[in-house]
């Protein structure tokens, strides 16, 4: 049985999305049972997460499993699939260290936990949002393992929309918890790029 390098690329996404999942849901699990003493989803938030969900899961799920849309296929190549194939691999690997960093103090929307701490270690020196930047990699692994243009960009829109709704508002809910200590911390870390950004 020979598989062609467009199909390969879209099983190694859907194994990508499989692991991403494996890694989420202790986590899930473990946040049900910590206190949420502020915040909560807003509108804006909802729109965000729906669009990440849409971007990064849905809409190229129901491409892979169909087909559609077909006119927006391009020829696959096996560089772009091995190249989708480290960058997703990267992504996972941040997004399992943002998480086991984060542990308790972890939400999935825009809120804060009984005894909220700041974390400031593992991937979080570095930046101040790696789970985001995570995020934006799983997005760039897509536009390169699926040979689609609508089911490979699909990833870093929903991701722009995710970041832009979100980030300056956690930030600033950062700020009003943890005051002085979280404002030092935005002065030594950048937000999605070591150095950079
Ligand atoms: C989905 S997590 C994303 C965390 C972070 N923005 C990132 O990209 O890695 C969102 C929650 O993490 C918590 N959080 C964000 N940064 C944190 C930090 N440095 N220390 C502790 N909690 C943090 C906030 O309570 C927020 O509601």
């Amino acid at each position: 049985m020979t598989i062609s390098v467009a199909s390969l690329g879209e099983i190694i996404w859907v194994i990508g999305i499989v692991a991403w999942y494996v890694i989420r849901y202790p986590f899930e699990r473990r946040a049900r049972r910590v206190r949420i003493v502020a915040g909560g989803r807003s509108s804006s938030d909802t729109v965000g997460l729906a669009s990440a969900l849409l971007g990064l899961a849905i809409l190229p799920g129901f491409h892979v499993a169909t087909g559609i849309p077909a006119a927006a296929d391009h020829p696959a190549s096996l560089w772009s699939v091995a190249l989708g194939t480290i960058i997703f691999c990267s992504a996972l690997w941040i997004f399992r260290m943002s998480h086991k960093e984060l542990g308790r103090n972890w939400s999935i929307t825009l809120e804060i936990r009984e005894r909220h701490e700041l974390v400031s270690a593992g991937p979080y020196a570095l930046v101040r949002h790696p789970m985001y930047t995570s995020f934006l990699l799983m997005g760039l692994g897509q536009l390169f393992l699926l040979p689609n243009w609508i089911a490979g960009i699909s990833g870093l829109i929903g991701f722009a929309v995710l970041f832009l709704l979100r980030v300056d508002k956690e930030e600033r809910m950062m700020l009003e918890t943890l005051g002085s200590q979280y404002r030092a911390y935005m002065e030594r870390t950048k937000r999605i790029f070591p150095y950079l950004y």
